[in-house]
Formats: structure tokens, sequence, C-alpha cells
């Protein structure tokens, strides 16, 4: 494995080897963000379903086959159909207010052991469920499983990660996320064409195999060495960081991180310091790239692609293999990522995206807005096609960009008396925009037809200038470091801290 330098507080070096120990970790914790992704892909193409519809929404079931909608842009328009989708990230935002003491009271390790448990519990009342109840039930534990894995994970590792490769580590959680939505949307391909109307049970049961995967790497794993020293833990914390290092010598390393959690430790109510004037930075950034990354619109794609596709007329098949298209290049496109984030920086690939999705959501409002209307039957071939690119163009730019960096920036950006209260308040922020999408996005399409997707555009000019002015470059700066050499250093956040 190759070895490697990053930079300490005196502008010095820590030592620290890439090590096999510190790639598995990350591969192992980072199979939560694969779980999370398959819970998103899974939802769209199962409630596309005929044979699901007509089991628990008869009444979509019926509208749909009977042809009795008045506008292409309704004909999923219905609250429970939503709710389906919605609860998870409800159940979600609830469990991460608990999941933050967890993570730091118990470790990181541990708080994974239970998303994990929680995924199998929800994985296998979704597979045999009986009546809707049983399904909720099933999405809402699987939604505290999200809620907990989300808080864990990002903070594992950014915490575990040498400072030079902590972009690129951090970005497998994403990644997992995006190869998560894609096998989702394969395996829905796969399972519609299942004979015998029972292909939904299959998708939704197919996803206790990450979970399995998150449950034994969590077992696996060694907690955090910041995590242990921040429990009183210092010769388990050294040993770990020896080992995760790769050098025997990693005291200025370790007394570094001693000194951090020993201010850490006299912080009693990590909330409420959180909202002290002087974390004022990272948590403003925190919620707002949260807000905007749900209000690029990503999850209306995510979510509802195939539902999307058929409203514009795709037949069934083709929407739903449109909809494993856009979930390759959504992969493809957070490898770009992983490769650019800690040599481009953070805020180069945040702009270029802005530009991208502008571009690419208001070629698509212009088209639906021209082709689409409310009863015609199908787009032609060439406008369908570009529709398709579009979509892609878009997913591309946001999957190396706001996707990865929504998580990377805050786990990044927090102090370590406030990283789990301020993770928390990240997965909480983003559950809670995920959850509105989700729940309003169907009803939206129905009353604003095209106009939906200029309502995106719209928010694509704010989050633009809110980067521009408000986002500083954290590329290369060691995690506990921040604050002397970001914020300090930034034209308007440097008045919160000038005590
Ligand atoms: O890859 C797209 C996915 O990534 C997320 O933004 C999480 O970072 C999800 O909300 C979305 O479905």
């Amino acid at each position: 494995m190759a070895g490697g330098l990053a930079v300490d507080s005196s502008g010095g070096q820590f030592e620290a080897k890439i090590t096999a120990t510190v790639i598995i970790s990350c591969i192992l914790a980072s199979t939560g963000g694969l779980m999370f992704g398959y819970d998103i892909g899974i939802s769209g193409g199962v409630t596309s379903m005929p044979s699901f519809l007509k089991r628990f929404f008869p009444e979509v079931y019926r509208r749909i086959e009977e042809g009795t909608v008045e506008s292409n842009y309704c004909k999923y328009d219905n609250e429970g159909l939503q709710l389906f989708t919605s609860s998870l990230y409800l159940a979600a935002l609830v469990a991460t207010i608990f999941a933050s003491p967890c993570t730091r009271k118990l470790g990181r390790k541990l708080t994974m052991l239970m998303a994990g448990v929680f995924f199998i519990i929800g994985t296998i009342l979704n597979a045999v469920a009986l009546n809707l109840g049983m399904l909720i039930a099933g999405r809402l534990l699987l939604g505290c499983g999200v809620g907990f894995g989300n808080q864990a994970v990002p903070v594992f590792l950014s915490e575990i990660a040498p400072t030079r490769i902590r972009g690129a580590l951090n970005i497998l959680f994403q990644l997992n996320v995006t190869i998560g939505i894609l096998v989702a949307n394969l395996i829905n391909w796969f399972t519609a064409k299942i004979p015998g109307g029972y292909g939904w049970r299959i998708s939704l049961a197919l996803a206790g195999i990450p979970a399995m995967m998150l449950t034994i790497g969590a077992l696996i794993v060694d907690d955090t060495p910041n995590s242990l020293i921040e429990r009183g833990k210092l010769e388990e914390g050294k040993a770990v960081l020896k080992k995760i290092r790769g050098i025997e010598n990693v005291d200025p390393e370790f007394n570094e991180i001693v000194e951090v959690s020993n201010v850490a430790k006299q912080i009693k109510h990590p909330f409420r310091n959180l909202l002290q004037r002087k974390n004022r930075p990272p948590l403003v950034i925190a919620i707002w790239m949260q807000v905007f990354q749900q209000f690029t619109g990503i999850n209306a794609i995510m979510f509802y692609a195939p539902v999307l596709f058929k409203t514009v007329g795709f037949g069934s098949d083709a929407s739903l293999y449109s909809a494993v298209i856009t979930g390759f290049v959504n992969v493809l496109s957070t490898l770009v990522s992983v490769s650019c984030v800690d040599k481009a920086g953070r805020r180069v690939l945040l702009l270029e995206a802005c530009v991208q999705m502008f571009i690419s959501q208001l070629v698509i409002a212009i088209v639906l807005g021209a082709k689409v209307t409310d009863n015609s039957n199908s787009l032609n071939k060439g406008f369908a096609f570009l529709v398709v690119i579009m979509v892609c163009t878009f997913v591309s730019s946001f999957a190396w960009s706001w996707g990865p960096l929504g998580w990377l920036i805050p786990s990044e950006t927090f102090p370590l008396e406030t990283r789990s209260a301020g993770q928390s308040v990240t997965v909480f922020t983003n559950m809670l925009f995920t959850f509105v999408i989700a729940q309003a996005f169907l009803s939206m399409l129905c009353h604003m037809k095209f106009g939906i997707f200029l309502f995106f555009c719209g928010w694509v000019v704010v989050m633009c200038l809110f980067t521009i002015f408000l986002i500083p470059e954290t590329k290369g700066i060691p995690i506990e470091e921040m604050t002397e050499r970001v914020w300090r250093q930034h034209w308007f956040w440097k008045r919160f801290l000038e005590d």
C-alpha cells in the first residue's frame, strides 16, 4: 500500500499510510450507503407494478386500468402511494434525533450495528407484508436504519481516513448510495416480468443482502480512534490509530485528537453548543446544503423516474429501463467525484454542476411544456430521447457534486465537540426535505405540470449564489483545523469567530 503524509496543525506532517485496514473498514462501513440507496431506488419501480398497486392501492390501480384520469400529469397523484415512499424518510428523521447520542456515547461502530439490525427486521416485514399496515411498519423500521446509518457512517469514514484522501473515502458512502439505487432499478426491471404478481416481494426482500452486509461489517470493523478517545479509551484508541495508519509513531496525531477530545468533553449539551455563535458557519452551511441538495429535484427523478417516464408517454418497459440508464449515469458520475474531489476541490464541482443542472432542467421544462399536453399519448421519439439525455445530464452533474459533497462538507467542517450533533442536524434536514419531495412530488407534478422543473431551476440559481459567496474550499485541510484555517480566513464567516 502506498505510504503518504497528511498535514497537521503546525503545518508539519502526520504520517499516514493508506493501509488495507483503512480501505477494508471504509468499504464495510459504506455498505450503509448501499442499503440507503436500495431503499431509495426500489420504491419507484415497485409502485409502478400493477400487482403491487392492485393489492395495496386498488384505487390507483383501477384509475390507471380504466384510464379515467383527466390529465397525464395526474395519473399517480395519490397520497397513500406517496406515503409508502415518504414514510421511510419520516421515520429516519425521527431516528436521527436518537442516533446522535448513540454515536457519541456508544460509538460509531455500535450505531452502525443498530442500523443493520433495524434494516433486517424492516426488510422481513416488507417482504412478507399482507396488508398496508405491515408494509408501512416495515418502511418505518427501514427508516430507523437509514437514520442510524446515515448518522454514523459518514462520520466513521471522515474520522478513519488520512486527510489527503478523506474526500475520496467519504464519497464511498454516496457511491454506495448510487450503486444501491442502480441495483434496485435493475432488480425491479427483472422482477416486474415475473409472472404470478409477486415480483415486488422479491424486490423488497433483496434489501436483506445489503442489510446483512452492513450488520456483518459493523461487527468486524474497529471503532474510530476519535470515538474511542472521546469515550476515554485512550490505549485502545492509540492501538487502533497505529493499526489504521500503519506506523508505530502516531503520537502527533494521537495528541491532537486527545487535545480536541478534552475540549469536546467539557461540552455537556452538544445541541445547545451547536447553536453557539462560533458554530454558526458549519451549521448554516450543513443545513442549507441539505435543503439545496433536495431542491435540485434529484429525488423527483430517483423515486419517481419510472412513473415520470410513463407520465410523458413511455411504455412500461421503456420507463423501467430508462430508470436503469439514469441509475448507471448516477454511479459513473459519482466515480468522477471520487477522483476529482481532492484534486479539483469542492467548490469547482459544486459550481459547474449548478450550470449543468440549470440548463438540463430548463430544456426538460420546455420540451414537456411544448409537447406533453394533458391528454396526448406519447412524446415523439426524438423528444423522448432528448428528455432522457437531459435527465442523464442533470443526474450526472448532481452525482459529482451536490450528491456526495452534501455529506462530505458537513462531516468535515464541524469540530469534534459538535460533530455528532452537527451530523445529526445534517441527516435530519436531508431526511426532512427528502420526505417533503417524496410526499409532494406527484401532487406537484399534477398541479404544476412541466412548471415543476422551472421551480427546481429557480433553486439551482439560489444554490449557485450561496456557493459563490458562502461555501469555502476545504480540500486538504485537516479536519481538526477548520476553525483556524477556514472560518477565520473567510470574508463573511470570520465575524462569527472574532473573539
Ligand atoms: O444519488 C441520488 C441520491 O443521493 C441523495 O441525494 C443522498 O445523498 C439521495 O437523496 C438521492 O436519492
